[in-house]
């Protein structure tokens, strides 16, 4: 099968648009507060997504990573607080922080040419195929009267090869797997060749392999390419493997946020998702791993001990 995400690296074309200033905060968040009726779910949060980086978002069940995400994605309107977007180029920043753009107050297709998010669950649209569902991705470049958008075709394309779904190019996308559907509409976000990056729960029906080579090129977008993405992951191990940058909520605070490395600890680990967790470097593959200790692991090593 020619399928490969983990080659992306060497056949990602060149975006169309120009991402330099590894580094410079893309997309930030600050002060936000986030409430459904009223009743507020994340209060006084701070986020930076930075070019070139891949940010993870964690945290025990409904501590707020999707509101959060949601709302740098604008899908969300925050009570309080800030979202600002700086230029791809640097142009709309200064140095290491971004001012930026409110990021709100962007025209829609302005936005979309420049932040896409894929969100943990989309309906699944009925009678079209897989090409023109990726080939969705390209909304923002099209002008009122669908005028030519050049770069359209070669990176519907890429993007389809790059996912693996190119062989599906002309199935109907409501005869998917979860998982193929999973690959498609990422497919439809990498078309939209944006240089913010946002997935919520990205490997959910991802099998195996398919979850590897996802984080690879998530990774691969950022480093090669610059992107800043902004990650909700579960998995502790995949966010230490991929994530450059951490953001831990709980209760809808940020509890802890910094470097992958400083902010993976056992000690907070075990205080937010409330169960015990070792955090250790395999000895071998030199990973961090964090590895929840159940009931019947401390049962075991008693008996083990006698
Ligand atoms: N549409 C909604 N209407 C009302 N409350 C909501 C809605 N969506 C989420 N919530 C609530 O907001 C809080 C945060 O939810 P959110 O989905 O952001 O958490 P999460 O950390 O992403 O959770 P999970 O890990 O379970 O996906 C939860 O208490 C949840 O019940």
């Amino acid at each position: 099968m020619k399928v490969s995400l983990t080659y992306v690296s060497q056949t990602l074309v060149e975006p169309t648009q120009a991402r330099v200033a590894h580094g410079q905060v893309a997309l930030s968040g600050r002060d936000l507060r986030l409430s459904y009726d009223k009743r507020t779910v994340v209060d006084g949060a701070a986020i930076e997504l930075r070019q070139g980086a891949v940010t993870a978002l964690l945290g025990p069940n409904g501590s707020g990573k999707s509101t959060l995400l949601r709302s740098l994605a604008r899908l969300h309107r925050p009570d309080a607080g800030t979202v600002r977007l700086d230029r791809a180029d640097g142009s709309g920043g200064s140095g290491e922080v971004a001012d930026g753009e409110d990021a709100l107050a962007l025209h829609p297709k302005e936005f979309a040419r420049r932040v896409t998010l894929l969100s943990q669950s989309r309906p699944t649209p009925s009678g079209v195929t897989v090409r023109d569902v990726v080939a969705y991705g390209r909304h923002p470049y099209r002008g009122r009267f669908r005028t030519a958008d050049p770069d359209g075709p070669r990176a519907v394309a890429h993007a389809m090869e790059v996912t693996g779904v190119a062989t599906m190019a002309d199935r109907g996308v409501d005869e998917l797997s979860g998982g193929e559907l999973q690959r498609v509409w990422l497919a439809t976000c990498l078309a939209q060749d944006t240089g913010v990056l946002l997935l919520d729960e990205p490997t959910t029906y991802l099998d195996l392999r398919y979850q590897v080579e996802l984080l690879d090129l998530v990774r691969d977008l950022a480093r090669v390419h610059g992107v800043a993405v902004g990650v909700v992951l579960h998995d502790l191990d995949q966010a230490a493997a991929v994530a450059d940058h951490v953001v831990v909520l709980h209760q809808g605070v940020v509890r802890a946020s910094g470097p992958a490395a400083e902010v993976l600890t056992g000690e907070l680990l075990t205080e937010v998702y409330g169960i015990h967790v070792d955090v250790y470097t395999h000895p071998i593959t030199g990973r961090t791993c964090c590895e929840a200790v159940s009931r019947h692991d401390v049962r075991r090593a008693a008996a083990a001990a006698v």
